[in-house]
């Protein structure tokens, strides 16, 4: 018999990068994970520094196969999963990145954004790209770069710029960077772009003209699933097979391959991804759409989309802003000793309001103080908004697509939280379902690395390997759920407005 052969995985994502190894089994053999900068150099600006990022992304590759006693040759493939939009922009000759990355949370293109829109509104291009106008994705933060950087415009038009997501930046350095590296980005990568077209899978031209793009930097649109090269350094001769965007890849990794599928991941933000099938669902309720995965030759599989901009970085702050806590996990016991809010709430609109709001000018609340709240009523308060805000999406959801939802598979570093998937269960009046990998994002990752390399033989074979870990069951009476979803309604409304628009600076 020949030596056991695994999948890995490198999931970049907004505070850490980690690279897990998986058996056929879809089991975690080994892992390893790496924190990076997170850069605030102005209030409302998020960067990263994507040198850094590169080595640390070597260096947990190397460790995870250090640590598993794994061999490169043992692996069969590699995928790739990202935190998407941050936009990242390198010389073609040296490989430098131009300037920090740009966050996905960032809003400094705030101002940028509604001059792209006028005079029709947010609405502009959600038609060709399913996406409303935001600070949130990758092309008006590009367009920020070309405008604000000296001499970038004229080098990116010449072809000496190239400009990528963590996706790209990765699969260009990993297939040898300015010796050969291949230049392209996937299809779940792209559809956050605001330049992709949705049904064309390609950029689209009249969207490029407007936001004053040069097509000579993007990199070309590729499927999720498919060998784009071969490894070059740390993992030297070992197929790169597989990208998706990282909330795509936990859907994948949920194995939510039929319609009607949902899931949702509470990591810094929480995103809720529904699979809509063969066909793009235009949004009218403040959701996304956005393509799901795709392998492959086969055609694209589209979902809808509600992203919340903050979650777990809600714990982070009570943490670190407020030393209230002094590590995340400590937060269940300080919630669960209270029974309830103590009717105080909190809503983190600290990058503005995501879905389904989409109000840049929104900033964070705590609302119901009375002298009787303590932290611990605050503490629950925090949990209770990741519930409400992901209680906000599925009711969009429900108004654009008419099904109500069944259950809801959840999975990110939060679900280690029981009192928070009870929460979850209660203010949505559904089962929820954790499973027994909640590295889920990795998993999708090394799915479709291992479909293209035939580790696996198909879906059949993957949704063989999730299994369930615990269920939890709506446990409060309606009367108490409507009467919190109203408060929480309440509270939203006060958090909108904030932001001056004629100071016009992020504060
Ligand atoms: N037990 C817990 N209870 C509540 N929040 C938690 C818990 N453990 C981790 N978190 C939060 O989850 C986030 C980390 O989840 P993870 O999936 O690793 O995030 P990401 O992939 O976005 O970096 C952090 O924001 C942290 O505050
Ligand atoms: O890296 P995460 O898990 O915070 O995910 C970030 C999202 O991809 C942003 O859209």
């Amino acid at each position: 018999m020949g030596q056991e052969t695994f999948v890995a995985a490198i999931d970049q994502g907004t505070t850490s990068s980690r690279c897990i190894v998986f058996n056929k089994r879809g089991r975690i053999v080994s892992s390893a994970q790496r924190e990076h900068r997170q850069i605030f150099p102005r209030p409302g600006w998020v960067e990263h520094d994507a040198t850094e990022i590169w080595a640390n992304v070597q260096d947990v590759v190397q460790r995870a196969l250090d640590g598993g006693g794994i061999a490169v040759d043992q692996l069969a493939a590699i995928g790739i999963t990202n935190q998407r939009e941050t936009v990242v922009l390198w010389d073609r000759e040296t490989g430098e990145p131009v300037s920090n990355a740009i966050v996905w949370q960032d809003t400094r293109t705030r101002d940028l954004v509604r001059e792209l829109g006028a005079p029709v509104g947010p609405e502009r291009f959600r038609e060709r790209t399913g996406l409303p106008l935001a600070t949130y994705f990758s092309g008006p933060k590009f367009l920020w770069m070309l405008e604000n950087i000296d001499g970038l415009r004229e080098r990116a038009e010449r072809g000496d710029i190239l400009f990528g997501t963590m996706d790209s930046w990765l699969i260009w350095n990993l297939t040898g960077g300015t010796d050969g590296g291949r230049h392209v980005t996937d299809v779940t990568n792209a559809s956050r772009t605001l330049l992709m077209n949705l049904r064309e899978l390609d950029w689209d031209g009249t969207v490029l003209e407007r936001m004053r793009i040069p097509r000579a930097a993007l990199p070309e649109i590729v499927s999720s699933s498919e060998v784009y090269g071969t490894a070059t350094g740390v993992l030297a001769g070992v197929p790169i097979a597989g990208a998706l965007g990282d909330q795509h890849a936990a859907l994948f990794g949920q194995t939510a391959f039929s319609e009607g599928d949902v899931k949702s991941t509470y990591g810094t933000g929480s995103f809720l991804l529904l699979n809509t099938g063969a066909e793009p669902v235009q949004s009218r309720h403040g959701l996304l759409t956005t393509v799901g995965y795709q392998i492959g030759d086969a055609p694209a599989v589209y979902a809808l989309e509600g992203s919340i901009a903050v979650s777990g970085a809600l714990v982070q702050w009570f943490r670190d802003q407020l030393g209230a806590i002094e590590n995340a996990s400590d937060i269940e016991a300080l919630a669960a000793s209270v029974a309830d809010n103590g009717d105080c709430y909190v809503v983190p609109a600290f990058s503005g309001l995501f879905a389904p709001h989409w109000r840049s000018d929104a900033r964070g609340v705590i609302v119901g103080l009375t002298g009787y709240v303590t932290k611990a009523h605050i503490a629950r308060a925090i949990l209770e908004a990741s519930a409400w805000q992901t209680k906000e999406v599925v009711d969009a959801m429900a108004a654009d697509t008419r099904m109500p939802l069944a259950e809801l598979r959840v999975d990110g570093g939060m679900t280690a939280n029981n009192l928070l998937l009870q929460i979850l269960a209660d203010a949505l009046d559904v089962r929820v379902i954790l499973p027994e990998v909640t590295e889920t994002t990795c998993l999708g990752a090394a799915f479709a690395a291992g479909l293209a390399v035939g580790y696996w033989s198909g879906l059949d074979e993957l949704r063989e390997t999730w299994s369930q870990k615990a269920a939890f069951e709506p446990a409060i009476d309606e009367k108490r759920r409507a009467h919190e979803y109203r408060q929480w309604k309440k509270a939203v409304a006060r958090t909108l407005d904030w932001v001056e628009p004629e100071v016009g600076v992020d504060r």
